[in-house]
């Protein structure tokens, strides 16, 4: 996909404006990959980790995940090849629309019913669930550079977790239309340690 240029006579944009152009082209080119593939590969693709990501998962840390709404990038083959391999994993919870993102137990991801939806309607573990502070993160994008630079849905809600929680791991999850050649940088912006598509392991420069 070519970046979407804006056009040469338009004034220079602030990274905030800019951010939400690129949100719009990008939320598209998403929608527009998932609809073209067909159904019999929608099963197929990422339903687990890539071997030398795999092979990242040595300790006992949790393992935070996103449970995908639209055509974001499917994470559920991940969650059950990661129960079945015995690792922890977690999912965003929230308290209220107001509070900060926080992680709590995914028990059971063969279980459609042990999730609700949270305040942000995103499904989420019920308030009983187990916090988990997870060692590895798997990040939902909008987009990303191939250096590693991220573009997510504006709430902030991944950054600032990540602010809390500097020492971990980070992995984007995407989909090869939501490779952008360049991304606006933001001093909160942080950096993923590696992006994996259904084509490509992209390795960060964080
Ligand atoms: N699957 C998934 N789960 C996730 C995220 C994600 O991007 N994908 N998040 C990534 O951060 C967190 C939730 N963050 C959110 C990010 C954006 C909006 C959002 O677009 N809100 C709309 C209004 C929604 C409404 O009013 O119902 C908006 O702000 O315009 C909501 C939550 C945690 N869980
Ligand atoms: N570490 C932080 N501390 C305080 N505010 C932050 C921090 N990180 C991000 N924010 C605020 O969150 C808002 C959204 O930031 P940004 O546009 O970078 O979100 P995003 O990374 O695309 O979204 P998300 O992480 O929700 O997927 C901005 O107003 C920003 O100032």
């Amino acid at each position: 996909m070519v970046d979407p240029s804006p056009p040469a006579n338009t004034p220079p944009i602030d990274a905030v404006s800019e951010k939400a152009r690129l949100r719009a082209h990008y939320r598209k080119a998403r929608r527009d990959q998932v609809e073209a593939l067909p159904q019999a590969l929608r099963a197929l693709v990422l339903n687990r980790p890539p071997a030398p990501v795999a092979a990242l998962f040595t300790d006992d840390a949790p393992i935070g995940l996103y449970h995908p709404v639209g055509a974001e990038a499917p994470t559920l083959g991940w969650a059950r090849w990661l129960i079945e391999q015995g690792h922890t994993i977690a999912l965003p919870w929230f308290a209220a629309r107001d509070d900060a993102m926080h992680f709590r137990r995914w028990s059971n991801p063969f279980d459609e019913d042990e999730l609700a939806p949270g305040p942000w309607k995103f499904p989420q573990p019920s308030a009983e669930a187990e916090e988990q502070v997870p060692g590895t993160v798997i990040v939902p994008l909008v987009a990303f550079t191939a250096d590693g630079h991220r573009l997510g849905q504006g709430a902030g809600h991944y950054d600032r977790w990540l602010a809390r929680h500097p020492q971990t791991r980070t992995i984007g999850l995407a989909w090869d239309c939501q490779l952008a050649d360049t991304l606006p940088w933001e001093g909160h912006d942080r950096m993923l340690d590696m992006i994996v598509t259904p084509t490509r392991i992209y390795e960060g420069q964080s």
